[in-house]
């Protein structure tokens, strides 16, 4: 599909585009798995005696996460075991001057690419190559290497622009990430194929079913969305309460394609039987969906549930997550995620546990990664390689002819 580090050689002076896009808490960067994952591809090739120049971005212009790069430069250090000097430049004379100025097996990171003007417009590859920001960058190097593959559906100028003008390799993150994630359009799995859906983006796991239909045989649903699904099977469950914004204005969205799935696919989704709440002596206890009432707060599957979709996990060849079936963060509600996981790791079934913050569940209660195929790193990269839509980074590079 695309060239990869196999391919580069040695002593190269390579650009490489990373997404340490993190979150930020009070102005502190938080360290997350991204950091590690590209610490492999970064290592690599100090190894192989490159000069390294590593792009990347944090936050949006105008949120509280739009921040400099300084602090990811000593996260990065720590996980790549080499020093990682920073510039506070992209692409002017304080940044040209220290690329040139770097020796074998050094590594240099960028400022925030956001912050220059050539980066954020959405435009197609062609034009982006031919910004001021590509143009004065690209000479300085003989290779460029996308690693951001959680970024891969923006097409913006680092992401883009380059592959039209240097020979373009895959870092291992993205070879990784591209296998894994689009295995169910690109593989044959040797029985059912499962997919577990929750989370709170009601919008983007309809159209993941919407997109997907022959290739899954069940669906199983918890979160939000599963309660959503709930309010359309006619239960009192997938309502606001109180001052609650979470369900209602989802649920007006998406009701007709909700209704729609129901109707053609009932025989393939699982709902909850039960889920859990909050006592009023904050305890967690379970309830059957019959027994639901309208103003109860629901923040889990219950345990009859997880056995329920533990049993179907059993038996599938191939099982692919996007979203939490609870409010994991709180470990009085997480049982149903963790569960959930605890059954996909126990069998060999294929497994991709996607969605950046579900992915986190599995960090947070001390899974070991090794258990699943892929633990993906993408948000939104991973949805829309779920739902077979090409992403502007990937395409460019796979037509790289330089
Ligand atoms: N019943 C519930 N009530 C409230 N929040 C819930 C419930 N079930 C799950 N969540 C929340 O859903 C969030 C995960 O949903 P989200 O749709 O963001 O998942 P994701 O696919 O992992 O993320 P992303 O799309 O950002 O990569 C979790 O933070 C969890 O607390
Ligand atoms: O963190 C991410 O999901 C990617 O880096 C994309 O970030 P963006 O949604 O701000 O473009």
């Amino acid at each position: 599909m695309f060239k990869t580090l196999d391919d580069i050689g040695s002593g190269k002076r390579v650009l490489v585009r990373l997404d340490l896009n993190s979150p930020v808490e009070d102005g502190i960067v938080k360290d997350n798995r991204r950091f590690a994952r590209h610490a492999r591809t970064v290592r690599e090739l100090v190894e192989a005696g490159h000069r390294v120049v590593v792009m990347a971005h944090q936050g949006r212009p105008g949120r509280d996460s739009f921040v400099s790069l300084d602090q990811h430069a000593d996260l990065l250090a720590e996980y790549v075991e080499t020093p990682v000097a920073f510039v506070d430049d992209i692409c002017g004379e304080a940044a040209i001057d220290a690329i040139r100025s770097l020796d074998a097996g050094e590594v240099l990171l960028l400022e925030n690419v956001r912050m220059c003007d050539d980066e954020l417009p959405e435009k197609p590859p062609e034009e982006h190559a031919d910004s001021e920001f590509v143009r004065t960058l690209a000479p300085e190097f003989d290779c460029y290497v996308d690693d951001a593959y959680s970024a891969a559906h923006r097409s913006h100028a680092s992401l883009v622009g380059f592959p039209l003008v240097l020979p373009s390799y895959a870092g291992r993150v993205m070879q990784a990430e591209y296998e894994a994630n689009t295995s169910i359009a690109n593989r044959e799995f040797d029985g059912p194929v499962t997919m577990v859906l929750g989370g709170a983006k009601a919008t983007d796991v309809i159209d993941v079913m919407s997109a997907l239909d022959d290739e899954i045989d069940h669906y199983l649903l918890g979160g939000i969305v599963g309660e959503l699904f709930l309010r359309a099977a006619g239960y009192d469950v997938g309502y606001d309460v109180g001052d609650g914004e979470l369900y209602d204005h989802q649920w007006e969205n998406n009701e007709a394609r909700i209704r729609d799935l129901l109707a053609e696919r009932g025989n393939r989704i699982l709902l909850p039987v039960d889920l859990a709440y909050e006592t009023d002596d904050g305890e967690r206890a379970e309830i059957p969906v019959e027994g639901v009432e309208k103003t109860q707060p629901l923040l889990d599957v219950g345990s009859q549930t997880v056995e329920r979709y533990a049993d179907v996990i059993e038996e599938s060849a191939a099982v692919f997550v996007k979203g939490a079936l609870g409010v994991f963060e709180d470990e009085r509600f997480a049982d149903g995620t963790v569960g959930l996981l605890e059954a996909i790791a126990t069998t060999d079934c294929f497994s991709v546990i996607g969605g950046g913050d579900t992915s986190r569940a599995i960090e947070l209660y001390g899974l070991d990664e090794e258990y699943f195929s892929h633990v993906s790193i993408a948000g939104g990269a991973y949805v829309r390689a779920l739902t077979g839509q090409s992403l502007p980074a990937v395409e460019v590079m796979a037509q790289d002819d330089c």
